[in-house]
């Protein structure tokens, strides 16, 4: 499996993105200039990573701009022939713009942009990751049918929850409708989420709670069997 990470003018977690997933995951990664198109490289068993970080001065809305990137376009028939796509933080933002996730990212309920570490819980999953947020649009939105169709398929991986679990209130950083930090599209090829695991993979970076969430994409498992069923495809 390969990795390709796509660089928009603003992108500033795509280094960390290829470190992570080069060097502690030992994986191949092909960073991709957003102005280019070509996939021909990666075939639907690779992941193409829509990266953190701030596309065009997140101008207008983050990540409405974006999306009309070239490479999106071919992005966009990449995930419709099955490929895999992993949007984080900026990355959500626009694959939401670009519809091939539903739902929006709202300004955060606080109105300020919030960099913490955060707990978060796979669907089905016990085990609370903690996993660091930086956002100042990370508050997910969709309305009352999209969320129960949602819920119906399991398309919600990750919901903040605090330090045991429990998806409360008070654990939830931005406002999120249902708690809701990560969703996958209906046929399970493609996956968005606000936290970063990429700056949770190492022991040098005092977390390694992110190489989770990354391994389940390159392992096509997560943690437990409920959360491997969640993520069947990946
Ligand atoms: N870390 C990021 O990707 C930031 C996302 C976006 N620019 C926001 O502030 O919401």
């Amino acid at each position: 499996m390969k990795f390709g990470v796509v660089v928009f003018p603003g992108s500033n977690c795509d280094r960390d993105m290829q470190d992570a997933l080069q060097n502690d995951l030992n994986q191949d990664v092909i960073m991709l200039w957003h102005k280019e198109k070509d996939l021909s490289m990666f075939s639907t068993e690779d992941c193409i990573v829509l990266p953190g970080g701030f596309s065009y001065g997140d101008y207008l809305r983050c990540g409405a701009i974006a999306r009309f990137s070239p490479m999106m376009q071919s992005v966009i028939e990449f995930a419709q022939k099955g490929g895999k796509v992993l949007g984080v933080c900026n990355g959500f933002q626009i694959l939401c713009e670009s519809h091939l996730l539903p739902g929006v990212l709202l300004r955060n309920a606080n109105q300020q942009f919030i960099c913490k570490n955060v707990y978060l819980k796979g669907v089905g999953s016990d085990k609370a990751l903690k996993i660091p947020i930086a956002h100042g649009e990370g508050r997910y939105h969709a309305d009352e049918a999209t969320l129960n169709k949602l819920e119906a398929n399991n398309q919600i991986i990750y919901r903040y929850c605090n330090e045991n679990g429990e998806i409360t209130q008070l654990s939830n950083p931005n406002g999120a409708i249902r708690n809701i930090a990560g969703i996958c599209n209906e046929t399970r090829n493609v996956f968005g989420m606000m936290p970063h695991p990429e700056r949770a993979t190492s022991d040098s970076l005092g977390n390694t709670d992110g190489r989770v969430v990354l391994q389940s994409l390159i392992m096509g498992v997560q943690a437990t069997v409920t959360e491997k069923a969640a993520l069947v495809n990946f």
